[in-house]
């Protein structure tokens, strides 16, 4: 009391205020910081809830959600781009609270950027193979035919399509890119700088023309796995360009005209009935697309495999390799539809539905031949351990690489695991007359895979798994020989995409949940029959389970 009376103690209070003064300022600005922080947080959760929130209110269940490539997309967008923003406010500012850790410990294996490329890349190659309406996808609609569409919760903003065009791009697949760097340019939002992307889109257009003008001029218009527009592109260079050609690529151009202009020209047919890995990709998604009627719509010739879906490749020269595609009707009318009974006596009471598709090689399906229950048995087996499915490569001698050849994930289901699995094997041996017990020698193990977006498997061969070279291979896989049978059940209906098709005799198979699809590898000399080419086309809507047996 009386503090008022002495100066000195006047000064002191003056120093503890203002003492009082720089704690509350320190305080303020931590809070302040905090404020900021919640703010941040609540505006990046909202913008996240909000999307949550719509999914949920589409009322869809979980595969009808992620068996969408638009809405995978968007998915994996959130959980890997959105996700490292709030993450970050969650850590560096908001206090941690035990939802906070409980949310740090769910997302510790959240999926990284190599997985939204992988999703961006996807689609991009989605549209080129299905060739989908790029506005209307950009809409968040893939659009399959009049009738048939799906649409995604959400559509693709500006920034998403500029993504996954930039992706296309440098994948080199230039069609979808200009197609969804284009669909930007007329819709571009004030947020994104409108002369960037016209820019990039020039930019693309120069790399293109640049890379095919020196495609054209270093290697010549065909190859093994290329073909090039005829003319280069810059015109002024192009009167330069004629005089450095060689006879020899004058002579390859000449020719080329001549199957262009001579669908007829048989003594050619005979000369090149082996086609090159690029023609038979045409095909492939050709068959993929259920393309009807084979015209010749363009003569525009690209330089990358990756852009034979737009119709880069002339008909007549795809016919002349694979004269399928010219095959008379007749052949179509031998094939059978029949019950099966005799091969087991437990057939008499529920028969086999055979359906054949090819007689040579011989191709065909067992319809109804795996219950719905017994297809979930394997998919619950399966899907614990799924890994990345590997292929053979000419490099690698005996399989294990990946690539964009087959992206799928997949799991060995062995005999013995379960009494329903012994159960299939079983029935399998009765219905073809191998045996299918992967406990001996008689077959591997059950192949279960699964496909995510884009899913797919370029055509291949399955036989030839053993390693040329002796020491690759073991005494065991030497026993036991090469893949003579193939026996594929679907455990799912794919909605649209992920047929399996034969590129050489013209056969797609739709999946359809519990049935059953075999082929022979081998032809009787033990040799493997070329004509079983297969590929599993893109999941372009839905899950695809398939479950593969192989007979040695
Ligand atoms: O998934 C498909 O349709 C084909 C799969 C296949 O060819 C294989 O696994 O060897
Ligand atoms: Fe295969």
């Amino acid at each position: 009391s009386d503090t008022y009376s002495s100066v000195a103690e006047l000064e002191q209070l003056y120093f503890k205020e203002q003492q009082v003064g720089q704690r509350l300022e320190s305080l303020l600005d931590l809070i302040m910081k905090q404020t900021t922080a919640i703010d941040q947080y609540v505006k990046l959760t909202f913008v996240y809830l909000t999307e949550l929130r719509e999914i949920r209110s589409a009322k869809l269940d979980s595969i009808g959600v992620i068996s969408n490539p638009i809405n995978a997309f968007h998915m994996m967008r959130r959980l890997t781009i959105v996700w490292q923003e709030v993450k970050t406010t969650l850590e560096t500012h908001v206090s941690v609270t035990d939802i906070v850790q409980d949310v740090l410990n769910i997302t510790k294996n959240f999926p990284n950027d190599e997985d939204l490329s992988g999703a961006a890349f996807s689609l991009v190659q989605l549209q080129g193979a299905y060739r989908l309406n790029v506005s209307q996808l950009a809409s968040g609609t893939v659009q399959i035919s009049d009738s048939i569409s799906f649409p995604s919760v959400k559509g693709l903003n500006a920034r998403d399509c500029l993504f996954i065009g930039k992706h296309a791009f440098n994948n080199f697949t230039i069609r979808p890119l200009i197609g969804f760097l284009l669909l930007r340019k007329l819709r571009v939002p004030k947020t994104i700088n409108q002369q960037a992307i016209v820019k990039l889109i020039h930019f693309c257009l120069l790399q293109f023309e640049w890379y095919h003008d020196d495609v054209l001029e270093k290697k010549g218009p065909i190859g093994d796995k290329w073909r090039t527009n005829l003319e280069p592109f810059e015109r002024r260079a192009k009167s330069l360009r004629k005089a450095r050609r060689s006879l020899e690529q004058q002579q390859q151009i000449q020719r080329m005209r001549d199957i262009t202009h001579n669908p007829l020209d048989t003594g050619y047919r005979l000369a090149t009935n082996k086609s090159t890995e690029w023609e038979e990709l045409e095909v492939f998604f050709r068959l993929c697309r259920e393309e009807k009627s084979l015209v010749c719509t363009s003569q525009y010739l690209s330089t990358q495999p990756a852009l034979i879906h737009d119709q880069l490749i002339c008909t007549v020269e795809v016919e002349r390799i694979f004269p399928f595609l010219l095959k008379p009707t007749g052949l179509k009318s031998r094939l059978k539809c029949r019950q099966i009974s005799h091969t087991h006596s437990f057939f008499i009471l529920r028969p086999l539905k055979l359906e054949e598709h090819s007689l040579v090689p011989y191709i065909a399906v067992f319809h109804d031949f795996m219950s719905d229950a017994e297809t979930e048995i394997f998919k619950s087996l399966a899907v614990e351990r799924l890994e990345r499915s590997a292929h053979g490569s000419k490099r690698s001698g005996q399989g294990g690489v990946t690539s964009d050849k087959r992206t799928s994930k997949q799991s060995w289901v062995e005999d013995g695991s379960h009494h329903v699995v012994d159960k299939i094997s079983k029935r399998i041996s009765d219905s073809v007359g191998l045996n299918s017990q992967p406990s001996n020698v008689g077959s591997e193990h059950y192949q279960v895979a699964n496909y995510g977006i884009g899913g797919r498997y370029t055509p291949h061969t399955d036989y030839g798994v053993l390693s040329k070279s002796r020491g690759e291979t073991s005494e065991f896989d030497l026993f036991r020989g090469d893949r003579i049978l193939t026996f594929m059940t679907y455990l799912d209906d794919v909605e649209a995409g992920g047929a399996t098709v034969f590129t050489h005799v013209g056969v797609a198979i739709k999946p359809k949940k519990g049935m059953s699809v075999f082929w022979w590898n081998l032809m009787s000399d033990s040799t493997g029959d070329t004509l079983t080419r297969h590929g599993g086309c893109p999941v372009l809507h839905g899950s695809k389970w398939s479950k593969s047996l192989h007979n040695s």
